[in-house]
């Protein structure tokens, strides 16, 4: 029998990996999988986690960044990609410079700072090496409500500012901005999302009460960067993203005994 051949498209993940599974490379890849493309990832840290939190971690020696990108470059045709955790400042400026070095298509910066228990994944120090070196190699930026204010440096406290954050961060350079909304508290979980040509649109969902919402950003900004691949619009890619975090979440699974993971099985297609 001659092989039959199917063909998906390749996509990247750059982030840290989480032993407990939720989290991460490991959120984006299972997003990536139930998204039909083929996932690949540049792994910057490993993390020893669970839902109950980060418990150690450990960032990668700087040529073994280079030595992935290179290996990726290589042998694959990727056609997006995205960034998570990063760590420190020496790190983020070696993904940006193998950012700008080889083409992975339009890349998505999910700018990672905190984990759910309250854990840093940033270095403080870093901020300003996300500002100037990562934010102007961005397509898509997606950070969530305090990563947004220690971006921009604007303190909101209602949904009313959105916009006035998404407007900072294109002065900063970034295309497309999306604004996520999971840190509010209000019902309806918004985020906001202002385009590169101007125009702007709200996407809002129910909020789930729970507290199983491990990844929820990464799996969200690894919908987008896999429709992203499929051909679809970035509109359509972050409303896509938005429809099935919103099921993962509501759709629950038990999964360790604190933050819990999303379930990544669910089907919005
Ligand atoms: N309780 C919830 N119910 C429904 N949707 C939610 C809930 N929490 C977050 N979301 C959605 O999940 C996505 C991620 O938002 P959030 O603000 O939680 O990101 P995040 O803090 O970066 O997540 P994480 O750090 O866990 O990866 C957004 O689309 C948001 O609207
Ligand atoms: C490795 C890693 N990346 C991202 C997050 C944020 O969800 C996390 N908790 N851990």
């Amino acid at each position: 029998m001659t092989e039959k051949i199917n063909s998906f498209p390749q996509v990247l993940t750059i982030a840290g990996t989480d032993s407990g599974g939720g989290a991460g490379i490991m959120a984006d890849l299972k997003t990536f999988q139930m998204q039909k493309v083929f996932g690949t990832a540049v792994v910057v840290a490993v993390t020893a986690q669970n839902t109950l939190g980060v418990q150690d971690s450990f960032l990668m020696p700087l040529e073994l960044i280079d030595a992935q990108f290179t290996s990726l470059a290589a042998d694959f045709k990727i056609r997006t990609c995205k960034t998570g955790m990063l760590g420190d400042a020496a790190h983020v400026h070696q993904v940006a410079l193998n950012l700008k070095k080889y083409d992975f298509g339009p890349i998505t910066i999910d700018p990672v700072m905190v984990a759910k228990g309250g854990a840093p994944l940033l270095s403080k120090d870093a901020v300003k090496t996300v500002k100037e070196e990562l934010l102007p190699l961005a397509d898509l930026v997606t950070p969530n409500l305090p990563e947004a204010e220690v971006l921009t440096g604007i303190k909101a406290n209602s949904e009313k500012q959105y916009p006035a954050l998404a407007h900072a961060l294109q002065e900063m350079g970034v295309k497309n901005v999306l604004i996520k909304g999971g840190h509010a508290e209000n019902e309806l979980v918004r985020d906001y999302a202002l385009l590169a040509d101007g125009t702007d649109f709200w996407i809002s969902s129910p909020r789930t009460h729970t507290k199983r919402t491990h990844g929820t950003g990464d799996t969200l900004a690894a919908t987008i960067t896999a429709q992203l691949a499929h051909g679809q619009t970035l509109s359509a890619a972050i409303k896509l993203g938005k429809q099935y975090v919103a099921k993962a979440i509501a759709e629950t699974i038990q999964v360790g005994h604190g933050h819990g993971p999303l379930n990544h099985w669910v089907k919005i297609n």
